[in-house]
């Protein structure tokens, strides 16, 4: 935990690392808060009809528990990778605590992947258990026959599908459970990566992956917990943002997590939850403070008590800061990860952070590595190479723009272009399909024929300051 010092430097001279010798995730954001505080409300889910829902430390910590006995009763092993496929809700975060507890490894997945991006990674996995619903059901029921060391699918719906176990039924046995004994380098989380240099690889992270993100959670959001706190973002749990900037660390500290159905961003109804939910903390992606400053006047339509919002993924630019300071009455905490080496510190040691100056597209807040992109893409029947690259944006930082040269015989034209965008949408991802589409002739290629991606980033570039220039 972070001292209560408010001047900078003497925090900074202060503060120790202090991690305890044994350390597990499960136990520390449930069992120790049922221990000291049974009743405190920890999950509360929005529903659009006003029938909100809430869930207590003490249902909290009983039902991972549970859930960790019914996957140990069904084979699953400490240190095997059991993945979610699930929305923002209770279910996610008891799965999560629940495989933690286990000494199992949680392999979040995001929603929005397509069939080729979660057949990978199940794989690469060798995940033996998956917990989705069933949106994620009928895309693992397409790749099931390929996932040899698939074991277990749970499902969190109130049917029954064949191959499935039903999530209820799973904590409907034993409350008690002793979890396992790790410390805090034994494995507990797999996050992949976007993919910057070749496919997507999957980064094991040992039970201290929450206490290293606390310091810098409650510096961002001004020395959480303080009364009355509560935590919403609009970004998918399975997003290392949103697991580890939003709901871990506010279950640790005891702040209540606000859950909200997955669906489009939708500004007014993210308005509509802060203010319904009373919303004090939250982490929002630049793109998504840009489409809420769509809302004018927000605080005169919406009672809005936030304290704090932190964000990340891309960077926030002086508008959108000072956007949120004069319509949200907040200055916006922005945080960088290390990989995002394109900082600049000046004399007085501010850092300024430009963004990336690489391969990796930034678009929404999400890393997009071009190469699994280009490799979908080139799956498609008429396409006979594809290059990717970002395409600056004013809302999404940049765009997923791919340069196609299509089959002899193929007709370039928007009916084309629309169906290699949904081939890349349902097959790769429905965050990484390229939103616009230049059909060429050819692509640059050095001698030994790979794309030089660099050139057609800077022609990219290029024409989007061009258009700017024209006020297109
Ligand atoms: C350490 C760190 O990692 S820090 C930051 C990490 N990054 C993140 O957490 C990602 C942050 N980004 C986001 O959460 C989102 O992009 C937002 C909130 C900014 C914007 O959301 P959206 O506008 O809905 O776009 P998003 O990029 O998520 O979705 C891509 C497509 O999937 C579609 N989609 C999204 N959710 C759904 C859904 N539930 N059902 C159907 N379609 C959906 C969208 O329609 C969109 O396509 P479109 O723009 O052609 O309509």
């Amino acid at each position: 935990m972070l001292p209560r010092i408010e001047n900078y430097e003497d925090l900074y001279c202060e503060f120790r690392w202090r991690i305890p010798q044994r350390f597990n995730i499960g136990v520390a954001v449930s069992d120790a808060w049922a221990a000291r505080d049974p009743g405190r409300v920890c999950l509360e889910h929005f529903s659009p009809d006003g029938a909100h829902l809430s869930l207590t430390y003490a249902e909290f910590a009983a039902r991972s528990s549970a859930f960790a006995a019914g996957l140990a009763a069904r084979g699953i092993r400490p240190g095997d990778r059991v993945a979610i496929l699930l929305p923002q809700g209770f279910e996610a975060a008891i799965a999560h605590t629940a495989i933690y507890k286990l000494g199992a490894i949680a392999l979040p997945l995001a929603l929005l992947f397509g069939v080729e991006a979660l057949a990978y990674r199940l794989r690469d996995a060798e995940a033996a258990a998956i917990v989705t619903n069933r949106f994620g059901y009928e895309r693992v029921a397409a790749i099931r026959d390929d996932l040899s060391d698939l074991r277990l699918v749970v499902l969190a719906e109130a049917e029954e599908l064949p191959g499935t176990v039903r999530f209820d039924r799973l904590i409907s046995g034993e409350e008690r459970f002793t979890a396992a004994d790790t410390t805090p380098d034994d494995p507990a989380l797999m996050i992949y990566t976007s993919g910057t240099t070749g496919p997507p690889k999957g980064a094991l992270h040992g039970h201290r992956v929450l206490p290293g993100h606390l310091p810098g959670f409650q510096f961002h959001h001004h020395f959480l917990p303080q009364p009355g706190d509560r935590m919403w973002t609009p970004a998918d749990w399975a997003w290392a943002g949103g697991l580890l900037n939003a709901l871990l660390p506010s279950l640790f500290f005891g702040v209540p997590v606000v859950s909200s159905p997955a669906q489009k961003f939708d500004p007014h109804m993210a308005f509509r939850i802060m203010q319904d939910m009373d919303v004090r903390n939250a982490f929002i992606p630049p793109t998504a403070l840009r489409l809420l400053r769509s809302v004018e006047r927000p605080r005169e339509r919406y009672r809005l008590n936030l304290r704090t919002i932190g964000s990340a993924g891309e960077a926030l630019g002086r508008e959108t800061y000072e956007w949120a300071k004069a319509a949200l009455g907040i200055e916006v905490s922005e945080f960088y990860g290390q990989t995002e080496c394109n900082i600049v510190m000046d004399d007085e040691g501010y850092f300024t952070f430009f963004g990336r100056d690489d391969d990796v597209i930034t678009s929404s807040g999400y890393r997009i590595g071009p190469g699994e992109i280009e490799d979908c893409l080139v799956g498609h029947p008429d396409v006979q190479m594809a290059a990717a690259v970002g395409r600056p944006d004013p809302i999404r930082t940049e765009i997923v723009k791919a340069y196609v040269v299509l089959r002899p015989g193929v007709a370039a034209g928007e009916g084309t272009a629309a169906d290699i965008r949904e081939w890349v949408k349902n097959r790769l991802s429905m965050h990484e399909y390229p939103r616009e589409i230049e059909f060429v002739d050819s692509l640059p290629l050095t001698t030994s024929g790979k794309v030089i991606r660099q050139l057609l980033r800077e022609r990219t570039v290029a024409e989007g300051m061009a258009s700017v220039a024209m006020g297109s």
